[in-house]
């Protein structure tokens, strides 16, 4: 059975830091494969300056081109909104569960409001949650330090959000080193975020 990673996002837009993220969970750990799931709406965000799904799924689409163990997808596009991550899980469970076996992939700073996440105990039953370092204030609880289901994986730290992508890029600074190449194009075509 292919072990899949599941890397959720809003990705308003992809850049290389969840580029790099993803390709390096994919080269040094166990798993065959990352999917980037699009999500329509996270819990605990606004829907404040969000492109539609189908553009931030195409901007994904054409990041990972290059990447054959990279994959887009759309599996939230059709679930209620907001979009609990342990819901999508039952579903990619009923739909795939025969052929691939999914963990999640977080960062240290999303690991610590995990315990606020829909049902996470019941996540954390089910599947494994591979963890990258990030900079962040405050701990990680205690529990999940020494979870037997969650696994520590040494990416590189990368420093870069889409916020910061999209305030900057209306300010008219150059922010096109921080995008992979087709999605700059597919952007500054499109003329989002102006
Ligand atoms: N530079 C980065 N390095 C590692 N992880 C990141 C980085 N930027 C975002 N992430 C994580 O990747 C996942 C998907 O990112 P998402 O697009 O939802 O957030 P974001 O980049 O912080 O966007 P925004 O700035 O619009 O809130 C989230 O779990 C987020 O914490
Ligand atoms: O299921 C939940 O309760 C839940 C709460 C917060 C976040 N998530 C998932 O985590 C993803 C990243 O969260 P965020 O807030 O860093 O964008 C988001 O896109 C959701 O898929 C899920």
């Amino acid at each position: 059975m292919k072990k899949v990673g599941l890397y959720f996002g809003t990705f308003n837009p992809i850049h290389i830091g969840h580029l790099a993220i993803a390709n390096h969970m994919v080269e040094f750990s166990d798993l065959d494969e990352v999917w980037f799931v699009i999500t329509p709406l996270s819990p605990f965000k606004k829907k404040q300056s969000l492109l539609d799904n189908h553009h931030r799924y195409q901007m994904v689409f054409e990041a990972v081109q290059d990447y054959p163990k990279l994959k887009p997808s759309k599996i939230e596009f059709n679930l209620p909104q907001p979009n609990y991550t342990v819901d999508t899980l039952v579903h990619l469970n009923e739909k795939y569960g025969e052929e691939y076996r999914f963990s999640l992939i977080m960062g240290e700073d999303n690991l610590k409001s995990f315990h606020k996440w829909k049902n996470y105990e019941v996540i954390l039953e089910h599947h494994d949650i591979y963890v990258y370092p990030r900079i962040y204030e405050g701990q990680t609880g205690d529990v999940f330090d020494r979870h037997p289901k969650i696994h520590r994986v040494e990416a590189p730290i990368m420093e870069i959000s889409s916020t910061f992508i999209r305030k900057n890029h209306k300010l008219g600074k150059n922010v096109r080193p921080l995008l992979p190449e087709p999605v700059w194009k597919y952007m500054d075509e499109m003329h989002f975020y102006r």
